[in-house]
């Protein structure tokens, strides 16, 4: 949690504890990269479930506790929904309408409002076609990328799949212009803009944004407007695209078509319910690359770590597909599947993607009986989501696509460690230094058909 100088999000003196704070600098020095949340646990043994450190000038809060986070993130949400005012991205490079920055207020709330309605469950089974078609590939691209870096073929399935849920679009090659422009602005939001959630001078001295771009110590002016066209563009380009086919009548039932279809053009309020879809829809990119990606590394890593969970996903897939597997699994196959439901749960849990406390992966723990109560606290999706009026919109996109992706991947491939020249496997040597996610450093997994007739499959449908 960030807070700024807004007094209805400003904690009230005393302030909660935290590391003490150098004059100026506060606890900058204090904060690592690496596993930042191990160290922030220890913190919380010592000022308890929520620690208070000061960034030059504003309040970075970490909540350690279930009844914290619970108090503050759903209880008082009304207060506690905000965002840090970065200058930098918001007024400069005009992402200031991305639901990520968005601060809370009116535009938030109309946002999320779309969100619910496009991401709502009910909604989702009409995406189903869409998750399929951009599911499949993603087997022939591991194929290929087999005892190498995996990460651009599952990037290219993340955004591939984001495009055709949110606008319809579905890109076919890997230079395709809309996937180019969506994919740079994110890559320039994580890595320049907000780099290591980085603060700008003119985020901590906001007047300095009217400094002209020609005064000395000014380049951040020169950037931000070379930045601005960038994201813009990545806004307007596919929502512009989608719009065509909209007309033409050939749009698929997407987020953005079904949000469009129910506003009605002749009403005053149609521009900016219109405005409010491009923005939101946009938003989706991003939200979804990273934790995607997070997730089904960890896929990966808990399959070569565990190859006994794996074969048992599979005889359970062999025994509804047909051994082989003889089909596809589909959504329909779900409810025969108790364990890969349980992989998937342990999975989530484990390799929380914004991170929390694994350990030890152990899908069993959630085949055992018991009552509705235990098993509504045990159930990932309650945290790993995050809480209150921020909480992620996609939850319900995720339960299919993720779904569909595991069953896929599992019925099809074995997953196994590279090995050396003797034939030793390779252990994987797996970091976490992002401060934002628990992304693992590169590691390489051996993929192959699982038999002629998962090749043959494979094959045949991509
Ligand atoms: C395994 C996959 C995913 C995980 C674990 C995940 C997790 C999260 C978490 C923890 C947050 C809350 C961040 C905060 O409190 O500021 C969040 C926000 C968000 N997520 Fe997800 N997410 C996933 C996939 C997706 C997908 C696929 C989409 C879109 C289609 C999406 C869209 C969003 C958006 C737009 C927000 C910002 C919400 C707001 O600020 O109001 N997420 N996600």
């Amino acid at each position: 949690l960030s807070f700024n100088n807004n007094r209805k999000t400003r904690f009230s003196f005393p302030l909660p504890s935290g590391p003490k704070p150098w004059p100026l600098l506060g606890n900058i020095t204090d904060l690592r990269s690496n596993e930042l949340w191990l160290l922030v646990t220890n913190w919380s043994k010592r000022y308890g479930d929520i620690v208070y450190l000061h960034l030059f000038g504003q309040g970075l809060v970490f909540l350690n506790s279930p009844p914290a986070v619970i108090e503050l993130m759903e209880r008082r949400s009304a207060i506690y929904s905000d965002r840090a005012p970065l200058v930098m991205a918001t007024d400069l490079c005009g992402a200031g309408h991305m639901v990520a920055f968005t601060r809370y207020g009116e535009q938030s709330r109309r946002q999320r409002r779309l969100m619910a309605r496009g991401l709502a469950q009910p909604r989702i089974p009409q995406y189903h076609p869409l998750i399929i078609t951009s599911t499949r590939p993603l087997l022939r691209a591991l194929l290929a990328s087999s005892g190498g870096d995996f990460i651009p073929a599952i990037r290219r399935y993340a955004g591939g799949l984001n495009l055709n849920v949110v606008y319809g679009l579905q890109p076919t090659r890997d230079d395709d212009p809309v996937l180019l422009k969506v994919e740079g602005a994110t890559d320039l939001l994580a890595n320049q803009i907000t780099a290591g959630g980085g603060l700008w001078a003119v985020d901590v001295i906001p007047f300095l944004k009217n400094l002209p771009a020609w005064f000395p110590g000014a380049s951040f002016q020169r950037k931000a407007a070379v930045w601005k066209e960038i994201i813009v563009d990545s806004v307007n380009f596919p929502f512009s695209l989608f719009k065509a086919s909209m007309n033409a009548g050939t749009a698929p039932p997407s987020f953005c078509s079904t949000l469009l279809q129910e506003s009605d053009p002749a009403t005053a309020a149609f521009a900016l319910e219109e405005f409010d879809i491009k923005w939101t829809a946009n938003s989706m990119y991003a939200a979804s690359m990273d934790t995607t990606i997070t997730f089904i590394q960890h896929f990966f890593l808990a399959m070569i770590e565990h190859p006994e969970y794996l074969k048992r996903a599979q005889a359970e897939l062999d025994g509804v597909l047909g051994a082989g597997p003889a089909r596809f699994p589909t959504f329909e196959d779900r409810v025969h599947l108790p364990f890969l439901d349980a992989l998937f749960s342990e999975t989530l849990r484990w390799g929380v993607p914004v991170p929390l406390d694994p350990d030890r992966f152990n899908p069993d723990r959630y085949l055992e009986k018991v009552d509705d109560e235990i098993a509504r606290r045990r159930d990932p999706r309650g945290f790993v989501f995050g809480f209150g009026r921020r909480r992620c919109p996609g939850i319900h996109l995720v339960e299919s696509s993720i779904w569909l992706l595991l069953a896929t991947v599992i019925a099809t491939l074995d997953i196994e460690k590279p090995r050396d020249k003797c034939g030793k496997e390779i252990e994987p040597d797996v970091k976490f230094e992002n401060s934002v996610f628990r992304t693992a450093t590169r590691f390489f997994v051996v993929v192959r058909p699982r038999s002629d007739v998962a090749l043959r499959l494979i094959e045949e449908e991509t």
